[in-house]
Parts: structure tokens; sequence; C-alpha cells
């Protein structure tokens, strides 16, 4: 297998979960969500370099956690920018020139396990874009601004898109070289990747690994933590 990147943007504000500073440093089972992050590639034997991407304030924090922890395999922790894209191209850039495929992965999904990412690396060797998704438990409707049904899309045809997603580097630097250029924004790096026409294969991913996103997602990933160990 070739030798492989991570890229983990956790420059966000995490807003959403409202807890006044970056939700990457909030405990789970007493640890930083972002220090259970890390600590799973930094185990990983087909991981060669770790790059972490974070916000200004965050850097020093960020540094000393690493140091603390002994992640010998974070080759740079660096600023990220505005959006999670932007961190992301930054982050792609400050992998060594060697490193010729690279996993995306948020800083705040903490509960990807080796098992999952193993699989994961397996099952997308052969692509040169390859993202995890889940399937939908709930009917998905299309809606106005006003909230009124525009349309029901068959959920056969639909994925929840997670992290890991695996890319050839030169595309995954191309795609965001060209979406920046023109100030294109996708919701993931597939995204960019779609838009300028590659392929992007969809494999299964994990209803365990959820993104920390609200109050109630770091509620959920206490359990799904505490179930582990028991
Ligand atoms: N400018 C940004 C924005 C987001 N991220 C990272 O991208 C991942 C997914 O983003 P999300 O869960 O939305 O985190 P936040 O942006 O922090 O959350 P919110 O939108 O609620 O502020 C997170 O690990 C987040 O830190 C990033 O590196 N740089
Ligand atoms: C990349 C991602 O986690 C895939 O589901 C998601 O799109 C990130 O979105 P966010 O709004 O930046 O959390």
């Amino acid at each position: 297998m070739a030798e492989i990147g991570i890229v983990i943007p956790a420059a966000g504000q995490g807003k959403r979960m409202g807890a006044g500073f970056n939700k990457q440093f909030l405990l789970l089972r007493g640890q930083p969500i972002l220090v259970h992050t890390v600590r799973l590639f930094e185990e990983s034997s087909y991981v060669s370099e770790i790059v972490i991407v974070g916000a200004e304030s965050d850097l020093l924090v960020i540094k000393e956690l690493v140091y603390h922890h002994k992640f010998l395999k974070v080759v740079a922790i660096i600023q990220g920018g505005a959006q999670r894209q932007d961190s992301v191209r930054t982050g792609v850039q400050a992998l060594s020139s060697t490193i010729q495929r690279v996993v995306v992965h948020d800083g705040a999904r903490p509960l990807l396990t080796l098992q999952a990412f193993h699989r994961f690396l397996e099952e997308t060797e052969e692509f040169s874009a390859a993202i995890m998704g889940i399937q939908l438990k709930d009917t998905i409707k299309r809606v106005d601004l006003s909230g009124k049904v525009l349309e029901t899309p068959p959920r056969e045809g639909l994925r929840a898109v997670q992290t890991p997603q695996i890319f050839d580097r030169g595309i995954l630097e191309e795609a965001h070289h060209q979406a920046e250029k023109v100030g294109y924004y996708g919701t993931d790096d597939a995204a960019l990747l779609e838009w300028m026409g590659y392929p992007v294969q969809m494999v299964e991913g994990s209803q365990e690994n959820i993104k920390v996103t609200t109050p109630d997602d770091l509620w959920l990933a206490e359990r799904i933590l505490a179930m582990r160990e028991a």
C-alpha cells in the first residue's frame, strides 16, 4: 500500500457546540476530542505523516498536546483558513513531497476505529478518490426557503457522507487549486473532485463514526466510547 499522509482539519470554531471555545478540546473519557482523532492515525501502520490544521489561537495548545502524547507522526501543525476547505488546502501543502496518497479526516470525528480505517484503506486502494458514507434511516425531503416541500428523492440513491476521504494527491491539489481560483466551495473535499468531473467512489461507512457537532453528539460519543471500554 502507498505511503499515506493524513490531514486533520481542526480549525473550526465549534459554533454549533456552543462551548465558547474550539470543541476539539472538549473531553471524551477524559481526553480532548482531537487527541482521540490523532491517536487513531498515530497507531496505524499505514500512516507515515500527520498534519494538523488549527486556528491561530489554538496552535500552541495543539503543539503541547502532540508533545505530551508523543505523537511522533505529526510533521506539521499549521494555521487553518476561514472555511474547512481553506484549512484542508493549506494542510495538504504541508505534507512531504514523497506522500502521494492523502486521507482527510475531520478532527471532530474521534470515533473512527482502526479496524474501520484499515477496511476503508483496503476497499479504496484501487480508486483515485473514495469516501465513506452510510445509508439514511429517515426519508429526505427537499424544501424551499419557506419550508414548502418540493420533492422526496428516492432514499436508495442517497448517502450521509463521512470522513475519512482518500485521494491521489495530484488530483486533490488540482481540485483545491481550481476551486480556490474561482471561489467554489463544497462542504467536503470530494465535492471539489466531482465539480472537476473526477470519479469518486463511495464505500460503506460506520454508524458510530459521528461528527461531534452539537452537545447531543458529545453525549452520544461519550457513551459509545464507554461501551467500547466495557
Ligand atoms: N475553518 C475551518 C472550519 C472547520 N474546520 C474543521 O472541519 C471539521 C468539520 O467542521 P465542523 O464540524 O463544522 O466544525 P466547526 O466548523 O468547528 O463547527 P461549527 O460549524 O459548528 O462552527 C472540524 O474538525 C473543524 O475543526 C477547519 O479545519 N477549518
Ligand atoms: C466533511 C464532512 O464531515 C462530511 O460529512 C462535512 O461535510 C463537514 O461539514 P461541516 O459543516 O464543515 O461540519
